[in-house]
């Protein structure tokens, strides 16, 4: 499976990085300047008009970057002033060092210096892949002003341009360094990041979208040995993740195919399994007591929209009246109990259940144990999540799609939550990438963990338990109005009915991610969720190639 865009961690960077230039095909030094020529490029772009750019150039090779950025906008007639320091970088960074130094100088890289000449553009290229601590000291400092915390109201940050990305983010998780995780008002917020071949984890997460500002992803010709590192007999170092966002600039041959995986895989499963209205699945969802109907049916009505053959809902017989309404396409049948529920499971063509919404959490706890060990696929949210805390992953499978949002993810895995939730000291910080693929492999279930960077994690391969599970980050960042109440019963629907067809659980829970986010989109503020599932066809039509 691949849809979406491929994302690396820092590691697969650098060592796809080393492949490279192992291979003699390309240089260090090659590279350095082609990233910096992709930077000088973005910024030609957006500013045609030459101006007064400053470069602040750190120890190493995001440093490097700096030197050619520097170097490449000097020669087109922008006034340019680099700020830098007093140490000997690497083979490559130090070349490009020597050649800015034959065009202009270097100031050392200080808060005084920064802020006695003003400049229409800053360039960060302080730290970038790898930064393995908190700045301290003077960078720090340099960093904080340009984060806007010297009371200049965030002047700098329209100005500012980061080179992989902002200085002091950790960019397989998405935190500052030494900050606490929640957003600070002096966090270093970007107009433009330029970060290379591939996003990062951090780009996507906790703090990067809203930091990096606009991201582009500039090729610098590492597609070849990309690929090589993702062959099969590389795969204890490509860990399988995926990104989809729709707001990055990724090279444009990567970005139809994107969709059109997407689309291939839905329509795949819905011509390859014939006419007949069994043959799309069918979906049950189990409603609680009465007075609590509304999550469920919205849950059955977006597992309907997605095209699940049959939809189900199941409440207890006393709460059957308040299901009466529309929509008609919708059954009801009684589930009072346990018994009922496993008596129902014997009709081996429901293909996938969704419990939780709505489903009260003693009803979960008592239908949770056949539900279980009929071995169906099903989406357990809500309520079923709270059962579960208390009961443990007795009977969980890979079949199963666990959907928390953070409150429920810390009832679950309290331990992943806690060190999720502490500063980080040292880089690479422990990521909501890395807690949600833990919590996949600890329950063995496919974990979706909710939030603006929604994470999608599939347990280990039975046959590799020490591999990591392919994993997917979908970034809903850009709309903030999907957080409301009833949106994530409507979420359960849609991945219940997408495995009722068929679709594999990570596939169900990534799809089903992306149509809940592109839908929302499509609606935009004002949504509420009974707005959600009507509007998912037009969502599926964006998605034709
Ligand atoms: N992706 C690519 O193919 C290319 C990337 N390029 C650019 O290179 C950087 C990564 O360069 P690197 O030299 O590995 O790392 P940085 O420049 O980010 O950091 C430099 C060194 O700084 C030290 N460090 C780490 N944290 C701190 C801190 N808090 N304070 C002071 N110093 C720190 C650390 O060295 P230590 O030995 O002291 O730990 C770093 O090594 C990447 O981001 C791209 O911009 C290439 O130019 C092109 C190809
Ligand atoms: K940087």
């Amino acid at each position: 499976m691949l849809f979406g865009t491929e994302i690396l961690t820092t590691a697969q960077m650098r060592a796809i990085e080393s492949d490279a230039m192992a291979s003699g095909g390309v240089s260090g030094v090659q590279l350095m300047q082609r990233a910096g020529a992709a930077v000088a490029g973005q910024i030609r772009l957006r500013w045609p008009k030459p101006g007064r750019v400053t470069v602040l150039c750190g120890p190493g090779n995001n440093g490097g970057d700096g030197y050619v950025i520097a170097r490449l906008l000097a020669r087109t007639d922008w006034q340019v002033r680099v700020l830098g320091m007093d140490n000997e970088p690497g083979p490559d960074a130090a070349e490009m060092k020597r050649c800015w130094q034959k065009a202009g100088p270097i100031l050392p890289l200080t808060r005084a210096e920064l802020r006695r000449n003003e400049a229409d553009i800053y360039v960060d290229a302080i730290f970038g892949t790898g930064l393995t601590r908190p700045p301290v000291g003077e960078i720090a400092e340099v960093l904080d002003y340009l984060g806007g915390s010297d009371g200049d109201d965030g002047h700098v940050r329209q100005r500012l341009v980061t080179v992989d990305c902002p200085s002091g983010l950790c960019m397989d998780s998405g935190a500052f360094l030494g900050k606490p995780r929640q957003p600070s008002a002096d966090d270093l917020h970007a107009r433009l990041t330029i970060t290379f071949d591939s996003p990062k984890p951090g780009h996507l997460l906790e703090r990067g979208p809203a930091c990096c500002g606009e991201l582009v992803v500039a090729d610098i010709g590492l597609h070849d040995w990309r690929v090589r590192a993702s062959g099969p007999e590389q795969d204890h170092r490509t860990a399988h993740l995926t990104a989809i966002w729709p707001r990055f600039r990724v090279p444009d041959a990567r970005r139809p195919a994107a969709a059109q995986g997407i689309w291939a895989e839905w329509l795949e499963k819905r011509e390859g399994s014939g006419g007949h209205k069994f043959s799309h699945g069918h979906a049950m969802v189990l409603a609680g007591p009465p007075g609590h109907g509304g999550a469920a049916r919205l849950a059955a009505r977006a597992a309907l929209r997605v095209g699940a053959g049959l939809v189900t809902i199941c409440p207890p017989g006393a709460a059957m009246i308040e299901h009466a309404g529309p929509p008609d396409a919708l059954m009801r049948r009684a589930v009072d109990d346990a018994t009922a529920l496993s008596d129902l499971l014997q009709d081996q063509r429901i293909g996938a259940l969704c419990i939780g919404p709505g489903c009260g959490v003693e009803r979960a706890r008592e239908l949770l144990p056949p539900l279980l060990d009929s071995g169906r696929a099903c989406v357990l949210d809500a309520d079923a999540l709270t059962a579960l805390a208390a009961m443990g992953w007795n009977g969980l499978h890979d079949r199963c799609v666990l959907t928390p949002h953070g409150g429920e993810f810390s009832r679950l895995f309290p331990d992943l939550a806690e060190r999720l939730a502490a500063r980080p000291d040292h880089g690479p910080a422990l990521s909501k990438l890395d807690a949600t693929r833990e919590a996949a492999r600890r329950s063995g279930a496919v974990v979706l963990l909710k939030g603006p960077d929604t994470v999608i994690a599939a347990p280990p391969r039975r046959d590799k338990p020490n591999a990591t599970g392919h994993a997917v980050i979908h970034s809903a960042f850009d709309i903030p109005w999907l957080a409301t109440a009833g949106a994530g019963d409507v979420l359960a629907g849609i991945i219940a009915g997408l495995l009722a067809r068929g679709l594999t659980p990570l596939t169900a829970a990534s799809l089903g991610s992306f149509l809940h986010g592109a839908t929302a989109r499509g609606i935009g503020p004002g949504l509420i969720a009974d707005d959600l599932p009507d509007r998912i066809p037009g969502a599926f039509l964006d998605l034709v190639p």
